[in-house]
C-alpha cells in the first residue's frame, strides 16, 4: 500500500515535526566520523524548508538511558547540519519538549530549521509514553517520519507521536522502504541474497523469510560454519552454533525440496587463532586441520559467489563474509563488495558491517542502495512490519 509523503502536504507556514536518525558515530573529541545519515536526510529537510515549512527536527543519539548526558548531546550535529546547509538558518534547542522548546519553535520563521536535543534524554521516549509523545506533538502540525534507521523502534518520537498528528514519510524513508520492499515483493530475477555475519541465530528469521523468495541464497561468514558442519564437515575450532544446527538442517532441506540454491563456501582462510597476526592459509573446507578455524571465505568460494552475483538482476547483501575487521580476513568481504559493484543488477546493502565494508572498499556509490538502517534493515529483511513505517498514513 503506498504511503503518504511530504509531497502530499501544502507546507507553507506549517510546522513540520520531522523524526530523523542522526545517530551518527563520533570520536572522543565529539567530532562526527561519518555523516552519511545526516546527508541522507538533507533532501527532506531542504524540500520542507524550500516550501516554507518551519522544520523542527527530532533525533536520538546513542543510548543515554532516559537522562541528559552531554556526551550524547546533538549540538555538534546541529553545527554540522548548519555547515551542510549554508543558505539556511539552522538553530539548536537544548531541550526536546517543554517551555524552552516551545519558545524556540515559536521563534521560527518560514523556512527555518531547528534541531531539538536528544529525545532519549527523556525517560518517556523509549517507553513510548503517550504524555511525552503528546508533548513532542505539541511542537508541530504534521509529523514527518524520515528515520528509517529507527523505524524498528516503537518509541514516542518514531511511533507514539502519530497518535496526535497526521503522519507522512520523508524522502529517505520512502526510498528505503520502496527499494527494499520492491526487491522482496517483486524482484527482477535471478534474485540472489548474500547473508553473512557471525551467527545463524541472529539471522534465522532473515534466512527463513528470504529463502522462499530468492533464486539463490549465498551464505558466508561465521554462520556458514554451522551449515557446513550440518553437511558433515569437521569445522575444527571454527565458530559453530550447536543450537542452530537444526535450523540450518531445516533450511538446507527446504532449499532442496523447493528448488532454491544455497551456496556455501568450498574453501576458507584458516587460522590457528582469532587474531590479526594469526598464521593463516587457504584450505578446502574438507581439509581444515584440527587446530584451525575458518575466518574468511577462500578464493574458490569468492569465484563461485561472484559468478552467481554477476548473473543476478537483484542482489541483497547483509553481513560480512569473514572477520573483515582484520585485514588478513577481509579479502572475501571486499571481493563480494566488488562483485556487487560490477553486477548489472539492482544491488542493495543493509546492515552496519556490510555497509562499512562497501564504504571501505570504495564502492558504496556503485550500489543501487546502501541502507542507512542496521537493525531496521535486518528487521525489514525478516519481513516484519516496522512500527515507524506502520504509522505513516496510506495514500
Ligand atoms: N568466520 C567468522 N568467524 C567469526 N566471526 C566472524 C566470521 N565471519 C564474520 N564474523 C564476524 O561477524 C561480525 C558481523 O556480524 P553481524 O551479524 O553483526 O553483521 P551485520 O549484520 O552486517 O552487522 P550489524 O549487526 O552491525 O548490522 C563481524 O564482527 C565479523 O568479524
Ligand atoms: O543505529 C541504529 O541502528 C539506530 O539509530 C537505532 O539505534 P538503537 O539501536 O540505539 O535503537
Amino acid at each position: 500500500m503506498p504511503k503518504k509523503t511530504v509531497e502530499d502536504v501544502a507546507w507553507q507556514g506549517k510546522r513540520a515535526l520531522v523524526r530523523v536518525d542522526f545517530n551518527v558515530p563520533m570520536d572522543d573529541a565529539r567530532q562526527i566520523t561519518d555523516d552519511t545519515r545526516i546527508r541522507a536526510a538533507l533532501p527532506t529537510i531542504a524540500y520542507l524548508s524550500d516550501r516554507g515549512a518551519r522544520v523542527i527536527l527530532m533525533s536520538h543519539l546513542g543510548r543515554p538511558k532516559g537522562e541528559p548526558n552531554p556526551k550524547y548531546s546533538l549540538r555538534p550535529v546541529a553545527d554540522h547540519l548548519a555547515s551542510l546547509l549554508p543558505d539556511k538558518r539552522v538553530a539548536f534547542c537544548p531541550e526536546a519538549v517543554g517551555e524552552e522548546a516551545q519558545r524556540a519553535v515559536a521563534a521560527l520563521s518560514d523556512g527555518d530549521i531547528l534541531l531539538l536535543e536528544n529525545v532519549r534524554f527523556y525517560p518517556g521516549e523509549e517507553k513510548n509514553d503517550p504524555q511525552f509523545a503528546r508533548q513532542l506533538a505539541d511542537l508541530g502540525d504534521v509529523f514527518v517520519n524520515d528515520a528509517f534507521g529507527s523505524a524498528h523502534r516503537a518509541h514516542a518520537s518514531t511511533a507514539g507521536i502519530a497518535e496526535y498528528l497526521p503522519c507522512v514519510a520523508g524522502f529517505l524513508m520512502e526510498k528505503e522502504v520502496g527499494i527494499m520492499g520492491r526487491a522482496l515483493a517483486n524482484p527482477e530475477r535471478p534474485f540472489v541474497a548474500i547473508i553473512g555475519g557471525a551467527k545463524v541465530s541472529d539471522k534465522i528469521k532473515v534466512l527463513e523469510n528470504l529463502l522462499p523468495k530468492v533464486d539463490a541464497l549465498i551464505i558466508g561468514g561465521g554462520m556458514a560454519n554451522t551449515f557446513l558442519a550440518v553437511e558433515g564437515h569437521d569445522m575444527a575450532k571454527s565458530l559453530v552454533e550447536e543450537d542452530a544446527k537444526d535450523t540450518a538442517r531445516r533450511l538446507l532441506d527446504l532449499a532442496r525440496t523447493s528448488n532454491r540454491k544455497i551456496l556455501l563456501p568450498v574453501d576458507v582462510v584458516a587460522a590457528k587463532a582469532f587474531a590479526p597476526d594469526a598464521e593463516h592459509t587457504v584450505r578446502l573446507v574438507s581439509e581444515l586441520q584440527p587446530d584451525e578455524m575458518a575466518l574468511d571465505i577462500g578464493p574458490a568460494s569468492v569465484e563461485a559467489f561472484r559468478r552467481e552475483i554477476l548473473a543476478a538482476k537483484t542482489v541483497i547483501w547483509n553481513g560480512p563474509m569473514g572477520v573483515f575487521e582484520m585485514p588478513a580476513f577481509a579479502k572475501g568481504t571486499f571481493a563480494i563488495a566488488q562483485a556487487m559493484a560490477e553486477a548489472n543488477a539492482t544491488t542493495i546493502v543493509g546492515g552496519g558491517d556490510s555497509v562499512a565494508a562497501v564504504e571501505q572498499a570504495g564502492v558504496a556509490d556503485k550500489m543501487t542502495h546502501v541502507s542507512t538502517g542496521g537493525g531496521a534493515s535486518l528487521e525489514f529483511l525478516e519481513g516484519r512490519t516496522l512500527p515507524g513505517v506502520a504509522v505513516i498514513e496510506d495514500k
